[in-house]
């Protein structure tokens, strides 16, 4: 009985497996950008399950290219130096003193953790500050009245980004930007992704968060199209932290991009699952429903 459950568990393996296989030739030479943000950037078995993924990403022969958050950690430095932290529609008002937190706690330690542990893994990754190689040029974002140094991005330095993947290298990137004044800008890690994305004409957006998807009462959307988000998000059903994943989200399609999705980074390799099998996980941001499908 055990042996026969063995053989099972074996032969369910290899199928995964194999089920890997188009996908992994599909997508050889593709870039996937990847917003990496709530518990798989917290929890240590789920981090480390993470750089995993990565770099198995990278060693199939995948640009990845990772966008990562870090609001909460932000807030615990600024707490820290008893600055206090306002949010205006899920934003960081932010100050001369608040944009040296940002910088410091973005740039200087959350995007050095992420790049040690994917070494550890085995894969090559690179940190990058938007302010490196000028890499995302931002200007004032619309609401700079009440949110001060918050960036809308402008520009972002392709062709740097395309050197590091070249070298099967793994950019690692922080959503700070600056402008020809000698400001830095504070920048949402959702619209940096987008921006990115749609820069490098990626393949596929994918947005790690800490949700099943996007739900609709107790129902997971398989996918959701953009007349129905609008919907929704009118309705109170898409709400919070939410909102701006989404119409980033359409940005980014309407940029080009012709996959995005939102996967749960609570599930242990969530990332692999949606890839490389056939049912895939979360949400499908589409354009239109039962499009791109
Ligand atoms: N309809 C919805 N479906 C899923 N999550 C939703 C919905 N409406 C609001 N949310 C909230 O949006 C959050 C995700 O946004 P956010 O916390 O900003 O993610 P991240 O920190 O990963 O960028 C979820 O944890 C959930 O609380
Ligand atoms: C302008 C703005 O709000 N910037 C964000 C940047 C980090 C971020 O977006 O991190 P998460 O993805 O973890 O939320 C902030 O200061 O928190």
């Amino acid at each position: 009985m055990k042996e026969s459950l063995e053989n099972l568990t074996q032969s369910t393996i290899g199928q995964v497996l194999i089920e890997a296989l188009p996908y992994i030739r599909k997508f050889e030479d593709k870039t996937f950008v990847i917003k990496y943000g709530g518990a798989a950037m917290k929890d240590e078995v789920l981090k480390d399950a993470f750089a995993q993924n990565i770099t198995l990403l990278r060693k199939v022969g995948i640009n990845v290219v990772l966008v990562h958050g870090g609001g909460d950690a932000i807030t615990k430095t600024a707490e820290k130096l008893d600055v206090s932290t306002q949010f205006i529609h899920g934003k960081r008002v932010t100050d001369k003193e608040m944009i040296s937190i940002v910088q410091m706690t973005l740039a200087g330690k959350v995007n050095q953790d992420i790049v040690r542990l994917i070494s550890e893994h085995g894969a090559k990754a690179v940190g990058v500050s938007g302010l490196d190689a000028n890499t995302i040029k931002a200007i004032p974002c619309k609401e700079a009245a009440s949110l001060g140094l918050v960036g809308e991005i402008i520009r972002i330095n392709t062709g740097y980004l395309d050197l590091l993947c070249h070298a099967r290298l793994i950019p690692v990137i922080a959503p700070i930007g600056f402008d020809d004044e000698g400001n830095v800008y504070n920048i949402n890690a959702d619209d940096a992704a987008s921006a990115i994305a749609i820069a490098l004409k990626a393949e596929k957006l994918i947005y790690v968060s800490d949700v099943a998807g996007v739900y609709h009462g107790e129902t997971i959307l398989k996918s959701v199209c953009k007349a129905e988000a609008a919907d929704l998000i009118e309705d109170g059903v898409i709400s919070g932290g939410m909102i701006p994943k989404a119409l980033s989200a359409y940005k980014t399609l309407d940029g080009g991009v012709k996959k995005i999705h939102l996967i749960d980074g609570r599930l242990i390799h969530s990332l692999l699952l949606e890839i490389f099998t056939d049912q895939g996980i979360g949400t499908q941001f589409v354009t239109e429903r039962d499009s791109d499908l």
